[in-house]
C-alpha cells in the first residue's frame, strides 16, 4: 500500500491536534492503521499516544529554561534542532515499513511562510518513500469576514507553494458556525464565487484597496484555492470526505491487489453483497 503521511499544518489554535485526533478515531472505525507523529515540542496531552514524538528529542520548556528563549524563538530553535537531528527522526520511523502517518505540526505561522524547516521534513519523508499530503487547517473564524478569509487563504497558499506537495485545505470548527450562518453565506467560501468575494471585500475596504482586492481574488482563482473542505468533528461524513480527498491526492490504495475473501469470512459476511 506504500507509505503515506499527512502533514497537518495551520495557524496556532486552528484545530490541528483535534483534527489529528479525529483522524485517528476515524481510522479505527474504518480499520486502517494510522500512527500519530507529534512534531510540536510544546504539546501537552494527547488522547492517542504519539508513535514518534519530538518531545523525546527536545522540549520547548527545556529550551526556554536553559537558553532563556521566549516561546516563539524557542519553538523555531526546537525545529532547527530537529532538522540538525533528522537521523533521529529517520530512525524513529524505520520500524514502520508500510504505514500511514498523521503528523501534528506546531502552530507558528513562520514555519509555513519563510522558514525551510517544513520543506526539509517533507524531503526527508519523500526520501523514505512516503507520499506526503499537506493538510492545512484554517478555523471557521476565517469566514467571519472577507479580509480574514484572504489572510487565511494567503497563509495556506504560502505553505502550498513552499512545499510543492499535494495539498488540501480544511476548515475546522464547523460545528461552531452551523447555527449562526446561513448556508448561502457559507457557500460563498466553500464553493468560492470570486465575484461575490470581490464585491464583499470592496464593501469592507476603502476604494484605494480595491485594486489589491481584485489582485487577491485573481490569485485565488488562478491557484484554485476553492478546495476548502469543511470539518465538523461531530459529523463522521465530513471526516470521510476529507480522507477521500487525501486518498485521491496521494493515490492511496491504487497499488492494492483486489483481495479474495477467505471462505469462512465470505460466508459470515453474507456473500458478495457485504464486501467492500
Ligand atoms: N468546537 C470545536 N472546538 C474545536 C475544534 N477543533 C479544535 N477546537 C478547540 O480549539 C482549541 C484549539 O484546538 P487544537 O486542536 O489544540 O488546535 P491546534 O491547532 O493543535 O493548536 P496549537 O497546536 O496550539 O497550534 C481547543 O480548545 C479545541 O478544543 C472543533 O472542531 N470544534
Ligand atoms: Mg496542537
Amino acid at each position: 500500500m506504500g507509505k503515506v503521511a499527512q502533514l497537518v499544518m495551520g495557524p496556532a489554535g486552528s484545530g490541528k491536534s483535534t483534527y489529528c485526533r479525529t483522524m485517528l478515531t476515524h481510522s479505527q472505525s474504518i480499520k486502517r492503521s494510522f500512527h500519530l507523529v507529534n512534531l510540536d515540542p510544546a504539546a501537552e496531552n494527547f488522547e492517542y499516544e504519539p508513535t514518534v514524538d519530538i518531545r523525546e528529542l527536545i522540549t520547548l520548556d527545556d529550551v526556554m529554561e536553559e537558553l532563556q528563549y521566549g516561546p516563539n524563538g524557542g519553538l523555531i530553535y526546537c525545529m532547527e534542532f530537529l532538522i540538525e537531528n533528522l537521523d533521529w527522526f529517520e530512525e524513529e520511523l524505520q520500524d514502520y515499513e508500510d504505514d500511514y502517518l498523521v503528523i501534528d505540526c506546531p502552530g507558528q505561522i513562520e514555519l509555513y511562510t519563510h522558514f525551510t524547516i517544513m520543506r526539509q521534513i517533507v524531503e526527508m519523508l519523500q526520501r523514505l518513500n512516503y507520499r506526503v499530503c499537506g493538510v492545512y487547517i484554517l478555523d471557521s473564524q476565517f469566514i467571519e469576514d472577507t479580509s480574514k478569509f484572504f489572510a487565511g487563504v494567503m497563509s495556506a497558499m504560502s505553505a502550498m507553494l513552499q512545499l510543492e506537495i499535494p495539498h488540501i485545505n480544511v476548515m475546522s470548527k464547523m460545528d461552531l458556525v452551523g447555527t449562526t450562518k446561513k448556508q448561502s453565506e457559507l457557500d460563498r467560501f466553500f464553493d468560492v464565487d470570486t465575484s461575490l468575494l470581490l464585491e464583499d471585500a470592496n464593501k469592507e475596504t476603502r476604494s484605494k484597496f480595491h485594486d489589491l482586492n481584485r489582485a487577491l481574488v485573481r490569485l485565488i482563482d488562478e491557484y484554485n484555492m476553492v478546495n476548502l473542505l469543511p470539518l465538523n468533528i461531530n459529523d463522521e461524513d465530513s471526516v470521510t470526505l476529507i480522507l477521500d480527498h487525501i486518498d485521491r491526492a496521494v493515490q492511496y490504495g491504487e497499488d492494492l491487489e483486489p483481495k479474495e475473501p477467505r471462505d469462512e469470512e465470505f460466508e459470515e459476511e453474507g456473500g458478495y453483497g457485504e464486501m467492500d
